[in-house]
């Protein structure tokens, strides 16, 4: 009873999702499924009144009653054909509006979401389900199915109504039967066992059958990845080829594909079973339905024009029931897979606690600090930051150093509010940044992270990232970067498409993409700039003078730099350094300098003694 009511609300959620994506569905599908339904019965009713005609030597009758059904038929088939054209078309349609749905929920989710592997499994099983599943389309054709189904058995069962009140006064057995009552009883009970027969085995076999989706669904995942690996991804056609590593992915795939085969082989055995034992029960039953109307027509309750309309009415309402349990358990199982789907959507942002307005200052005078702050990943039992206190004074060039893994990138997450801290709290001017209105506190920042990420649009958009681009403060930041040239030499110059898997797009170097990052970020004219190793792919020249114009554009923020070229730390007027999760040193590089063997000298000398290694061997 309990499932029963749940998939009760199911149905009507997603019906009232159908319905809000294209409110003429739902009526057409209607349409479609009288339509649909109607067509054999027709024929069924028709034949029977022609045959009545013969019997009794009426042949103009039985013409006419013959010219009436056939455009009747070809009408009514007209209909149907239209109105399934346009039910197809309607489903596809909602499965792509669905689809954007999917899009739009998942940029709007929190950036953690994305680093969790369950919530990331979810979001390609809602994306699975709806791109390749058939999704909201396939839903909703087995909706007008069981709609159709559901007519033509009602039909049906209006004209078997009919046939058990036909009746002749008779003694005995052959009258019990052929009475009333009986024939009610008999049609009735024939009805039930039917019903009772179909949905035990349906049910049984969607629990299976999915079941064995949800584990395909995981291979198919896994597989499609492979695929693209192996075929697709220009960065990994490097690797494979360079190490060999295609016959080992290949085997990995093959695999997989054995496991997908031995999976189909399973799923069709169960359903094989299941049809077998339907279609035999169905013939039982059909049998015994056949028997009740030879026994109705024997005895004289009917004629022989109306037995033919009854052993097609008993044909029409098994074929429907059959048509509407087999779609029940098809909408059913298709249900369970967009529960993924209505499960992704219903997933609420957690950052986006706050509704404070930030300030927005001309002067930029943004104070942050840091309470006692520790932070652990979701998925992780160890602390990645310590207790980590500080108070970052405006307009100062901040360098973070420490060594890999030491948690620089980390406290940068935070300070964004990518994450939120497990421990401690944040202040932005005094208030808890968690109270901000999430989207303003974001516009503070203008960050290139390590593992930045341009797109395959223009290089105007890639900087801009937005509909309306200044073009003109687009060259500057390019200048500003370094990259300018080299755009103008791009066939499209701004328009440039980057990346040539996007067709017509233009491929850069790593150090070129780099500075393009860097372009985004002076860009956004946001009062802190951040720049995780910004300058890893760069030369060093092209470093220097990157740190140098820089310093000019962003002399009235606040700026972040976390690198592991020691040198650039002297341009910084305050040095952070972290050690395993603790910020261990603060100072001016003077003052760090001083503090002899602590982290920040030994990184130091450590960088200066190999530059100073290779100057000695050059000279030497
Ligand atoms: N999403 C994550 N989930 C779990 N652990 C993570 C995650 N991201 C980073 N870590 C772990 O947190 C620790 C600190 O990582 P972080 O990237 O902050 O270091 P880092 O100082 O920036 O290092 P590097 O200099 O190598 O860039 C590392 O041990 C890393 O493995």
């Amino acid at each position: 009873m309990k499932q029963a009511s749940k998939i009760g609300r199911d149905t009507y959620r997603l019906l009232k999702m159908v319905h809000s994506l294209d409110r003429n569905f739902i009526p057409v599908s209607l349409i479609g499924a009288v339509s649909n339904a109607s067509e054999p019965f027709i024929t069924i009713v028709g034949s029977a009144y022609i045959i009545d005609s013969l019997l009794l030597g009426e042949w103009k009758k039985a013409i006419l009653q013959a010219v009436v059904m056939i455009v009747l038929t070809g009408m009514v088939g007209i209909l149907s054909s239209y109105v399934n054209q346009i039910i197809e078309v309607k489903s596809m349609t909602i499965n792509r509006k669905c689809n954007s749905k999917i899009l739009l929920k998942a940029i709007s989710l929190d950036y953690a979401t994305f680093e969790d592997k369950k919530n990331l499994e979810e979001f390609q099983a809602a994306d699975y389900n709806v791109s390749r599943n058939g999704g909201f389309g396939r839903y909703m054709l087995y909706f007008t199915e069981i709609l159709t189904g559901t007519v033509g058995f009602l039909v049906a069962i209006i004209m078997l109504v009919k046939l058990c009140l036909e009746e002749i006064k008779l003694a005995g057995f052959l009258g019990v039967i052929t009475s009333r009552i009986g024939s009610f009883t008999l049609i009735g009970v024939l009805i039930l066992i039917l019903a009772v027969i179909y949905s035990a085995l349906s049910k049984d076999i969607r629990k299976k059958n999915f079941a064995m989706y949800q584990e395909m669904m995981d291979i198919n995942q896994k597989m499609e990845f492979m695929t693209m690996e192996l075929t697709m991804d220009v960065d990994y056609a490097k690797e494979i080829r360079l190490y060999r590593m295609g016959g080992m992915i290949y085997a990995e795939w093959k695999k997989l594909n054995i496991e997908i085969i031995s999976f189909y082989q399973r799923f069709w055995k169960t359903t094989r079973r299941f049809l077998m034992t339907t279609s035999f029960l169905n013939d039982l039953v059909l049998l015994l339905a056949y028997l009740f109307v030879i026994v109705k027509t024997y005895v004289g309750a009917i004629s022989i024009g109306a037995f033919t309309r009854y052993v097609g009415a008993v044909r029409q309402m098994n074929a429907s029931l059959r048509a509407v349990i087999d779609a029940l358990s098809e909408f059913q199982l298709c249900q369970s897979y967009l529960s993924f789907y209505t499960g992704f959507l219903d997933k609420k942002s957690k950052l986006d606690t706050g509704s404070l307005p930030v300030e927005k200052r001309k002067d930029n005078e943004y104070e942050f600090e840091f309470h006692h702050v520790s932070f652990r990943y979701p998925e992780s039992k160890e602390y990645t930051l310590n207790d980590v206190s500080v108070k970052l004074d405006m307009k100062s060039r901040f360098a973070v150093v420490g060594r890999n893994g030491a948690g620089k990138t980390t406290f940068i997450k935070l300070l964004c509010r990518l994450y939120d801290v497990t421990e401690g709290k944040i202040t932005l001017n005094g208030v808890d940044i968690r109270s901000y209105d999430y989207q303003e506190y974001l516009n503070l920042f203008a960050t290139v992270f390590q593992d930045f990420s341009l797109f395959s649009i223009s290089v105007k958009e890639n900087v801009g990232c937005s509909e309306n681009i200044d073009e003109e403060k687009v060259w500057k930041v390019l200048e500003c970067a370094g990259v300018k040239e080299k755009i103008d030499t791009m066939s499209n110059k701004l328009d440039t498409q980057l990346f040539h898997n996007s067709g017509e797009g233009e491929d850069i170097s790593g150090g070129e993409a780099q500075k393009v990052a860097i372009a985004r970020a002076l860009y956004k004219d946001a009062p802190f700039v951040i720049l995780d190793e910004p300058t890893a792919a760069l030369d060093p020249i092209s470093e220097h003078e990157i740190y140098t114009r820089f310093n000019e554009m962003v002399h009235d923020k606040t700026s972040i730099y976390i690198s592991h070229r020691m040198s650039s730390c002297r341009f910084c007027d305050d040095i952070l350094v972290f050690d395993k999760g603790v910020l261990v040193q603060r100072g001016s590089h003077e003052t760090l300098m001083n503090e002899e063997n602590k982290i920040y000298a030994k990184l130091w000398n450590a960088q200066a003694r190999y530059y100073a290694d290779e100057v000695d061997e050059g000279l030497g």
